[in-house]
């Protein structure tokens, strides 16, 4: 390595040890202006180190996920042999970047032979499934779109459309989303009665979403549930964590836009439980103000001490990660990620356990329940295909299957422990490439009491 390369890499290493180690006041961006008067560089090498600092910071997590997965043995060597950033650095330069800094080395360069770099590539692999947030450089809360969706128990599609129209918004009908401007929508494809609109958009400030309540503001992944629960008419549905009652009013409106007048003949009923005595009062509020009082009722109660006989559906949104949020900055939050990793995982067991608990309630404790939806924000895979795994396999004996969920949506769940079939019946959106939140539906369904509850109004 010439002795100017060297250097850059030092300082790149140092730089990134004084980004990690300052904790209020000096940010890690004012570290790196710095830098460049401290060591007199010049802007090409001042920007070569800013990028590496920043990709490196950015890819820490996933490059340390990558490192627990090597075998011991080559881990301890490599702790042993370099300092924790250099670490990163190099592995962030060979795997994912440029790999300029391994043509450098000339010490130790027996523990990255072309058989433990293919190793190490192997297991970037598999870190990237289970950490995909540190993978997604470009997921941020700017590729995500607005959504709206149309209120059915006040108003309609085409009067929403033309309210818009009237106050200066253009419907756009082409395929091409880029460069929209931000009176901008178009209809969603998968959603029925769901607009989309750019993510500058001010459409949160309308008075169709403020006052008048005929357009409410619902991440597109969130609208899944209601969606692809395709409820019959007459059923009772048990929402068994509501608040703020999205899902809920979401059903009863889908039902409205369904069966038109003869969801008033027959309606389906909600039952929204929220155990948590604010967030309760917020959604029996909403509930009102969106003019649902009608058709869903609420419960202050835990849903693991509450039962019904007479539901026929259950939608399960049960409390976790929140990891598919965009609104989350994951770059900001790298230190405490890496500082807090042990307790994160020990809250994902946690919260895993929880939501198994509340999914096996579901599934074992409402006699004439035969439709169940369980569905979490969460990307990991721990609240999502293992959860749905292990209760699935304990609750077969009641009948109870995986089904097909909302087919027309191409991102399908994960393999193993579910095998292809039941991974293909799940649902997951990708913030990265859905411009949604990250999320995860299953559905359940089995026919043991079917002939007794299906009443056909249809
Ligand atoms: C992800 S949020 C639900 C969001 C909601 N489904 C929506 O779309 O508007 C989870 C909710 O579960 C509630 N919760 C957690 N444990 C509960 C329990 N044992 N019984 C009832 N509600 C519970 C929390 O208070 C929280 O409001």
């Amino acid at each position: 390595m010439s002795s100017s390369k060297q250097h850059l890499i030092d300082l790149t290493v140092d730089t990134l040890e004084r980004c990690s180690s300052f904790k209020h006041g000096t940010s890690c961006k004012t570290i790196l202006y710095r830098l460049r008067k401290e060591h007199g560089l010049n802007i090409r090498q001042w920007k070569r180190i800013y990028a590496l600092v920043m990709q490196t910071r950015k890819y820490a997590s996933l490059l340390q996920e990558t490192l627990n997965m090597l075998p011991e043995t080559l881990r301890n060597s490599l702790y042993s042999s370099f300092r924790r950033w250099f670490l990163w650095l190099f592995l962030y330069d060979l795997l994912l970047g440029k790999n300029e800094i391994q043509s450098v080395m000339n010490q130790k360069e027996v523990l990255f032979s072309p058989e433990n770099i293919a190793l190490l590539r192997r297991c970037l692999e598999s870190a990237q499934k289970r950490i995909p947030l540190t993978a997604q450089p470009c997921w941020q809360a700017e590729n995500i779109y607005v959504y709206g969706r149309v209120n059915y128990v006040s108003s309609s599609l085409e009067s929403v459309i033309s309210n818009l129209e009237q106050s200066g918004y253009r419907r756009k009908r082409a395929k091409r989303k880029r460069g929209m401007g931000s009176n901008e929508f178009w209809l969603d494809c998968v959603v029925s009665g769901l607009l989309v609109f750019p993510r500058h958009s001010k459409i949160a400030q309308h008075s169709l979403v403020r006052h008048q309540r005929a357009l409410v503001i619902q991440d597109k992944s969130s609208c899944f549930v209601a969606q692809g629960f395709d409820a019959p008419l007459g059923w009772t549905i048990v929402d068994a964590c509501a608040a703020p009652g999205n899902k809920s009013m979401h059903l009863i409106s889908r039902g409205i836009e369904q069966y038109g007048e003869s969801f008033y003949q027959h309606p389906i009923r909600v039952i929204a439980i929220d155990r948590d005595k604010e967030r309760f009062a917020l959604m029996h509020r909403t509930i009102h103000e969106h003019g649902y009082d009608a058709f869903i009722e609420t419960r202050n109660v835990d849903f693991l001490k509450w039962s019904c006989d007479d539901c026929q559906g259950i939608i399960l949104d049960p409390s976790c990660s929140g990891s598919g949020l965009l609104n989350r900055n994951w770059t900001d939050d790298l230190e405490e990620n890496l500082q807090e990793k042990e307790s994160q995982r020990t809250r994902l067991k946690h919260l895993s356990n929880f939501q198994k608990k509340m999914l096996r309630h579901a599934l074992c404790d409402f006699a004439n329940c035969c439709r169940v939806t369980y569905s979490t924000c969460s990307i990991y895979k721990e609240e999502n295909e293992m959860v749905v795994y292990e209760v699935l396999n304990q609750v077969q004996g009641l009948g109870w299957k995986l089904v097909d969920f909302l087919p027309q949506w191409p991102r399908r769940g994960w393999k193993d422990p579910l095998d292809s079939e039941q991974a293909a019946f799940c649902v997951r959106t990708d913030p990265k490439l859905d411009h949604t939140n990250g999320f995860f539906v299953a559905c359940f369904e089995r026919t043991l009491h079917e002939r007794n509850i299906r009443q056909s109004y249809e």
